[in-house]
């Protein structure tokens, strides 16, 4: 159903401390809201509280004494709308943590990016499935590197919302001169991109490690756009979303940077480090590994053919040789472009 009047939102919670959601916070403050920031580590919340910086997953970037940090979902709860800014793979514990305090009504944005491993579930079927029913729920995703938002450089997402009144109002509360939503109703098609391009980044960065040039990039990339594509259409997402922000925007962004921690992960498989050590060395999240066989799983099921993410997945879950790998990937059979 579509509400006629955009409600309005003075008071943002957001449920996760690492990068992207103490960007997030600082984003959601700079467009004048009341803002409540959860990390779910206590040493991390007390840091920031007498630091005012989260040294631990975004240094450098001071933190506003009237951003509240808080280590109790309660708080969040109590807020006019959450963004949901979790692991992918951590998204449905934490919301069914947070049901019970929830608003009735409150939205909820889910910003994280990627697909569940052992049920194949979009976030927004893994976030239904763990708040109380008939909770609304909007996307945000596109081209955001956390630390340049934190740092108030320019950037515009997609944001979308089934209910328009909602989608316009949640713009509002969270839109800035320098963080631009852009307004969508394609909730299955926004979130294929964000999820899908954290795995052909991966493969982007082999091709970096590896050294196998700009060509092959971008060719990645195209017929990457190519499987996002079929997979979103296949859930019934739209393809013109696949050409937004949230689709090609998001794959342009992280297959062309090693600020992308799922691109500089594959170069670093690229230049023949084993993953169980490139993992041992970080603390943030690179969902492309997770997404991996999950995205191979939900494709299966639906019978759409994506080749390089089967290749990313066959590298980091099943043993597969790199140079075996991109061999079979060259050695497939001429086709049609739009095949
Ligand atoms: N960092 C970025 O530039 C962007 C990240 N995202 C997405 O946002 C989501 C969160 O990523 P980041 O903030 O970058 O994370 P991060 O890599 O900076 O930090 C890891 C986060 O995971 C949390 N965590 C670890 N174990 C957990 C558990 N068992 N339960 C709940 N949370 C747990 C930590 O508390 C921490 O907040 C991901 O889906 C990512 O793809 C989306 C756009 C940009
Ligand atoms: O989602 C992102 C940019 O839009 C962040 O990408 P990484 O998780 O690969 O750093």
């Amino acid at each position: 159903m579509t509400t006629r009047v955009s409600p309005t939102f003075s008071r943002i919670g957001v449920i996760g401390g690492g990068a992207w959601g103490t960007a997030l916070a600082l984003a959601a403050l700079r467009a004048g809201r009341e803002t409540w920031l959860w990390a779910r580590e206590p040493a991390v919340v007390a840091a920031m509280t007498a630091e005012r910086e989260n040294r631990d997953y975004l240094p450098g970037v001071p933190l506003p004494p009237d951003l509240r940090v808080t280590n109790d979902l309660a708080d969040i709860g109590a807020c006019d709308a959450v963004l949901l800014v979790s692991p992918a793979q951590h998204a449905r514990a934490v919301c069914a943590r947070l049901a019970p305090v929830l608003r009735p009504g409150a939205p909820v944005v889910i910003c994280a990016k990627g697909i569940e491993l052992d049920s194949f579930a979009l976030m927004s079927e893994a976030v239904a499935a763990a708040l109380p029913a008939g909770t609304p729920l909007a996307i945000l995703s596109g081209p955001t590197f956390a630390a340049e938002v934190a740092r108030g450089l320019p950037t515009a997402v997609t944001l979308a919302c089934a209910d328009a009144g909602l989608g316009a109002g949640l713009v509002e509360a969270l839109g800035s001169r320098s963080f631009r939503p852009y307004r969508s109703d394609d909730v299955i098609g926004s979130q294929i991109g964000g999820a899908v391009k954290n795995v052909l980044a991966i493969a982007c960065g082999v091709v970096e490690g590896r050294k196998l040039g700009d060509n092959a990039r971008a060719a990645l990339i195209t017929r990457g756009l190519a499987e996002i594509t079929r997979l979103a259409l296949a859930l019934g997402g739209r393809a013109d979303t696949l050409m937004g922000l949230s689709g090609l925007g998001d794959l342009t962004l992280t297959c062309s940077s090693l600020q992308s921690r799922n691109m500089s992960l594959g170069a670093a498989l690229g230049e023949g480090r084993a993953l169980a050590d490139i993992l041992a060395a970080r603390r943030s999240v690179a969902e492309g590994v997770y997404t991996a066989a999950a995205v191979v799983g939900l494709a299966g099921r639906l019978g759409v053919d994506m080749p390089i993410c089967a290749a990313v997945d066959a590298i980091l879950n099943k043993g597969a040789s790199l140079d075996a790998t991109i061999e079979g990937l060259l050695s497939r059979p001429f086709r049609g472009e739009g095949e």
